[in-house]
């Protein structure tokens, strides 16, 4: 039985009293039994949020993080770093990262072993472009991007990942993929780690869907068997958006 997890991406919103003022509301409701409830914030409002995370069941998570343990990487934060601050999550190779910022699919999984070194829990991203699905390359795009953010990972290490299913033309656009379709992908992702770990890695690893998910739509992504959650940008900025969202995925 895999527990249900959504999570916010706040991607760059939020200062650290607009953060605060966040938790403060959303704290007692955005906690349901049986669902992971956990907010990816920027690396400034960290701290506070995992101050204020104590005694809550809502978990914290960063968005990014640097794979080497330290150096001279000017404006880059690592996993040891964010191991101390009690983060428990991470998002990687989101594909806004992949697009802005060069982030290539060995740097995914360098980043995957550097979250494990430091005892958080990854998020890597897939997903494929509008031209690669109307193209026909879904499944290819997602296979590479997938076998390669798990290469070098142990069973039990893959078992514990999330992996978030985005399709890059339905984030932030409105433009959702159907929970038919992006359930139809995530069960081919769930097969690809049956090809590499089998069965039950596959029924362990849990895969979320992302891209417009909204409160009004997360209860049909969440009935589809193969979809564990979803990692939600614009709809989690808002205390009574994100709640719902908690909500809805129970
Ligand atoms: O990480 C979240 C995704 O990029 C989805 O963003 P969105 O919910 O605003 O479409």
């Amino acid at each position: 039985m895999r527990t249900p997890i959504i999570a916010g991406n706040w991607k760059m919103f939020k200062t650290v009293s607009e953060a605060k003022t966040f938790f403060e509301e959303v704290k007692g409701k955005a906690e349901v039994a049986g669902v992971e409830s956990v907010i990816c914030a920027p690396f400034t409002n960290l701290p506070a949020l995992v101050e204020a995370a104590k005694g809550t069941s809502i978990k914290i998570g960063a968005q990014n993080l640097h794979f080497e343990d330290e150096g001279a990487f000017t404006g880059e934060i690592s996993g040891k770093m964010l191991q101390e601050l009690g983060v428990d999550y991470v998002i990687i190779g989101h594909s806004e990262r992949r697009a802005y910022f060069g982030e290539t699919d060995e740097i995914v999984n360098k980043k995957v072993h550097a979250a494990f070194k430091y005892g958080i829990t990854p998020i890597p991203c897939v997903g494929e472009k509008l031209e690669e699905r109307e193209a026909g390359q879904t499944k290819e795009v997602v296979k590479v991007q997938t076998e390669a953010a798990l290469q070098g990972l142990t069973a039990e290490q893959a078992a514990q990942v999330v992996i978030a299913y985005e399709p890059i033309w339905a984030i932030g656009t409105g433009k959702s993929s159907t929970a038919q379709d992006a359930n139809e992908v995530i069960a081919y992702i769930r097969s690809l780690v049956d090809g590499l770990y089998g069965s039950e890695t596959a029924g362990k690893i849990r895969i979320q869907y992302g891209g417009s998910v909204k409160p009004e739509n997360v209860k049909e992504y969440m009935s589809e068997n193969d979809i564990d959650g979803a990692l939600v940008g614009g709809a989690s900025l808002q205390p009574a958006s994100y709640i719902a969202l908690v909500e809805g995925a129970k």
